[in-house]
């Protein structure tokens, strides 16, 4: 999916908070009902209804109502949220154009507030697997599949961790910036792919610089494993820089000699077939000495050996189900191959039998109650600490909302999006930098950082109000009766839904036996 930033213009901080708060729900939920959205991200169910609408609406959300009725961050939410954050940290204030496409992720130019150019790899592991999960109505079968958000963020991780320890030990690769999520950010390395250059002024120079390089990294213990024409860059000056790291593998690995030969050969055919030149002296493993190892400076990156075996092994199960789904989709339906632009079909209310929506509601209502005996239990491990004080500490107002005003928000229809008042959209001046040259220029698009840069995660939206000294008694009371308060509020409001998508099957049942009788009548 492309990383279209426009929708950030348009993002309130509730709208962040819900994504973040499905994020939150996502790590042990495939899809996250409504009910603990609301939760996680303590916002009133109005509010968060409404979020959901317009994060749907900008496909940062993908909403599935078939077996089970919740919501999961798309590839879109999540570049948002890593770029949120990007944002506040100030790494970065404007998205550019696509600058290249790779199996797994995608790379495109980013500015600071200074101008200066960077280049935003986003990576897109599973992205085959994704889609079956989206495409597939078994979802426990593809449960595995729901991986793609970590196994991203492991590569996201890897790659990073490599770079910087490459780059402090004087390789060619570019200068590694700041990481979040799935996204690393890095410099821009000036040049064009090998596989772009049709004719080299000293092609045995730089022949010999690539098997250097491949020794001198085997001499650190490591081995690239993708070492070819698309993952090395060439200047004016014929010099190179070696980009794109998750596969790198150590010396020590079972496989090293043969991922090693694969590394030489790689570049000995291209050399051959485009430059017609060939090398007479190759290196081979077992002439390669391990002098340093940089373990300690990956590990001290955040990207320990127990990372990198789950990485191995969540990217095998990727693989086998990606092969497995190759090997399957002829047998499946031609509705199985709808693509991402009709995700919104998907929820259509009245695309959906009404068998299945009365399973859904009483399968819905189960869960509800599971999770309102969670809430009894106390059992939520399952947030993160600090959402759990936020709601705790919630304000006592809040406590006091009707319900009345959320089943109004969800019958709403009016438009939820807000033009930011800071920026006029039709002005490129506004979101123009200066450097960039690329033919195909568009006017980069301008953060929301005004609005998302104070915006922490975990830090409740609503600003909390001066708090009265109340003995540990009043307290404890209190909090027995807000908590009492919630329970009853929560199973309420999933009643009353439960309640009014009842009705609405009864009336689609009566409408169209209706439309049957008469039917039948006038076919007489
Ligand atoms: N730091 C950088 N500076 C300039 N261009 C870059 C940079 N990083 C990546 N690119 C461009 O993006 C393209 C894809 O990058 P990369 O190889 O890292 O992605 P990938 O998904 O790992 O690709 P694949 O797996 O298909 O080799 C590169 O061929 C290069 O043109």
């Amino acid at each position: 999916m492309k990383l279209d930033p426009k929708a950030l213009r348009y993002l309130s901080k509730d709208d962040f908070r819900t994504l973040v708060a499905v994020e939150m729900g996502m790590k042990n939920h495939e899809l996250v009902p409504v009910s603990l959205i609301c939760t996680i991200a303590s916002l009133k169910y109005g509010g968060t209804k409404k979020s959901i609408q317009t994060l749907h609406k900008f496909k940062l959300l993908f909403h599935d109502g078939r077996n089970y009725d919740g919501y999961k961050l798309t590839y879109l939410g999540y570049d948002f949220l890593a770029l949120k954050t990007l944002v506040s940290r100030g790494v970065c204030s404007y998205v550019g154009n696509q600058i290249g496409v790779g199996k797994e992720s995608d790379i495109y130019i980013v500015a600071n507030d200074d101008n200066h150019e960077m280049v935003l790899k986003l990576h897109r592991l599973g992205r085959v697997s994704f889609k079956t999960i989206k495409n597939n109505r078994d979802y426990l079968r593809h449960r595995k599949s729901a991986s793609w958000l970590y196994l991203s963020r492991l590569a996201a991780l890897k790659e990073f961790a490599y770079m910087k320890a490459l780059y402090e030990n004087g390789f060619p690769v570019p200068t590694p910036i700041d990481y979040n999520r799935h996204c690393i950010v890095m410099s821009r390395a000036r040049g064009y792919p090998l596989t772009q250059i049709v004719q080299l002024r000293h092609p045995s120079k730089v022949y010999s610089d690539l098997m250097n390089l491949i020794v001198k990294l085997a001499s650190y213990g490591l081995i690239h494993g993708d070492f070819n024409e698309f993952n090395i860059l060439i200047n004016d000056e014929e010099e190179i820089t070696l980009i794109d790291f998750p596969q790198m593998v150590s010396t020590s690995h079972l496989n090293a000699e043969m991922y090693f030969d694969r590394d030489v050969t790689c570049i000995r055919v291209f050399f051959e077939k485009r430059f017609d030149f060939i090398g007479e002296r190759w290196p081979k493993f077992k002439d390669c000495q391990n002098i340093h190892s940089l373990d300690v400076e990956i590990s001290a990156s955040g990207f320990t050996r127990d990372m990198e075996k789950e990485f191995q092994d969540l990217s095998k199960q990727q693989d086998d189900e990606e092969e497995e789904f190759n090997n399957s989709s002829d047998d499946d339906d031609d509705d199985d191959e709808e693509d991402d632009d009709n995700e919104n079909e998907d929820d259509d209310e009245n695309n959906v039998d009404n068998d299945n929506e009365i399973k859904n509601s009483s399968k819905q209502e189960k869960h509800v109650k599971k999770e309102v005996e969670k809430v009894e239990n106390n059992d939520t491990k399952e947030y993160d600490d600090e959402e759990e004080e936020e709601e705790e500490d919630e304000d006592e107002d809040e406590e006091e909302e009707e319900d009345s005003d959320s089943e109004e928000s969800v019958e709403d229809n009016t438009p939820v999006i807000e033009e930011f008042k800071g920026l006029s959209l039709n002005k490129n001046r506004d979101f123009k930098f200066s450097n960039l040259k690329d033919e195909d220029y568009k006017a980069p698009i301008v953060l929301r950082k005004e609005f998302i840069e104070n915006l922490d995660e975990n830090q409740s939206v609503e600003p909390k109000k001066e708090k009265v000294e109340l003995t540990e008694e009043e307290k404890q009371r209190r909090k027995e009766e807000k908590r009492q308060k919630m329970i009853t509020d929560k199973v309420k409001r999933q009643l009353g839904k439960t309640m009014r998508e009842k009705v609405s099957v009864r009336n689609n049942v009566k409408s169209r036996t209706k439309k049957e009788v008469q039917a039948h009548i006038s076919s007489y």
